[in-house]
């Protein structure tokens, strides 16, 4: 059986961290697609010469062609800038905005039967722009933050109960910025929600209510230690699951940015819900019951979401 193929649109940090991971994990065949010239060519170059060390046999090419990522399987987009100190995602879209137009038509000419995994921030905005510019199906084009926004919330409950982290699991359903909901009542250790941990007095309602705190300003801690860019393990090892559920058809039930049709009372938006990701894509969108606070914090974050469409739109009003 032929391999799969994977095309990353963009070969910076994610990009190149994303290459390693595919190949390491033998998704498939790699394209690294990049308008930096050298740049996808080195990276994929410099991971091949490590699989024989590693012992994996994905191929890998760079490329400034878009001919090269034909007939892709998955396409993960990460083409475009990533904020530096003192910027917020906001900032990066009229910049990326640009970006996602000719990444769509690209892919809409070459891969139009890809998944297509959108990281380019400001996300939910990106994403949705995305499935417009390239117009693929909605439930092929999907948004990664909800599994990295979980991810990080994840990692410091760990920290504060002293358990593994697989233990731990937890959903940041919403928009990918300071809006984001993380919710409690959702997220679990060992299957007991928070708020019964609390309770328990494994822990206090302060303390949740700092990690919660730390969990949405999350992207820019990283930023703030860095300085020159953003994280991007985590969010390619984010990615990589999204795009293995999908290959694999494994259906995992993640919270990713998809596209709402009536789910949740809204039209038109791509924000962070929970879905079933397997072969057909967004295969599902599972809706949750909010508490009244829930409910607000999460239409609160869709306002934000909101703001930043009509943005994009007046920018480019074929969005529109
Ligand atoms: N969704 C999330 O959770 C999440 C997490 C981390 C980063 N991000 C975002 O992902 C994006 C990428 O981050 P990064 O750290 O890899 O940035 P990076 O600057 O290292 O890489 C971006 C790459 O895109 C390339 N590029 C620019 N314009 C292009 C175009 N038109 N076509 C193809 N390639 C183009 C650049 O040459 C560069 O190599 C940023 O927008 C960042 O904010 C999102
Ligand atoms: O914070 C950023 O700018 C990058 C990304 O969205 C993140 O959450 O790490």
């Amino acid at each position: 059986m032929a391999r799969k193929k994977i095309a990353l649109i963009g070969a910076g940090m994610i990009g190149g961290t994303l290459a390693h991971l595919a190949a390491q994990k033998e998704l498939g065949d790699v394209v690294l697609f990049d308008i930096a010239e050298g740049i996808p060519e080195g990276k994929g170059l410099d991971i091949a010469e490590s699989s024989p060390v590693d012992g994996y046999d994905s191929r890998l090419k760079g490329t400034q062609d878009y001919k090269d990522i034909a007939d892709a399987d998955v396409c993960i987009v990460t083409a475009g800038v990533a904020r530096k100190p003192g910027m917020s995602r906001d900032d990066l879209l009229g910049i990326n905005l640009k970006v996602m137009k000719s990444v769509g038509e690209g892919i809409k000419a070459h891969a139009p039967n890809a998944l297509v995994i959108c990281i380019t921030n400001p996300l939910d905005a990106m994403v949705w722009a995305l499935q417009k510019f390239s117009g693929l199906p909605k439930e092929k084009v999907v948004g990664m933050a909800g599994i990295l926004d979980s991810a990080r919330f994840r990692y410091f409950l760990a920290e504060e109960f002293d358990v593994s982290v697989e233990s731990v699991t937890a959903f940041v359903l919403g928009g990918h910025g300071d809006t984001m909901v993380p919710l409690e009542r959702y997220s679990t250790v060992a299957g007991i929600p928070l708020p019964d941990l609390v309770e328990m007095g494994w822990t206090t309602q302060d303390k949740i209510n700092s990690i919660i705190d730390r969990t949405r300003k999350g992207g820019g801690e990283i930023v703030a230690l860095l300085k020159t860019g953003s994280a991007y393990y985590a969010p390619a090892a984010s990615a990589i699951q999204m795009a293995e559920s999908y290959l694999r058809d494994k259906k995992l039930v993640v919270p990713c940015a998809a596209y709402l049709s009536g789910e949740y009372g809204l039209n038109d938006l791509y924000v962070g819900v929970p879905i079933v990701l397997g072969s057909g894509g967004c295969e599902r969108i599972v809706q949750v019951n909010f508490t009244a606070e829930e409910k607000a914090m999460f239409e609160n974050s869709v306002g934000a979401v909101r703001e930043l469409m009509d943005a994009c739109i007046k920018l480019d009003p074929s969005l529109g």
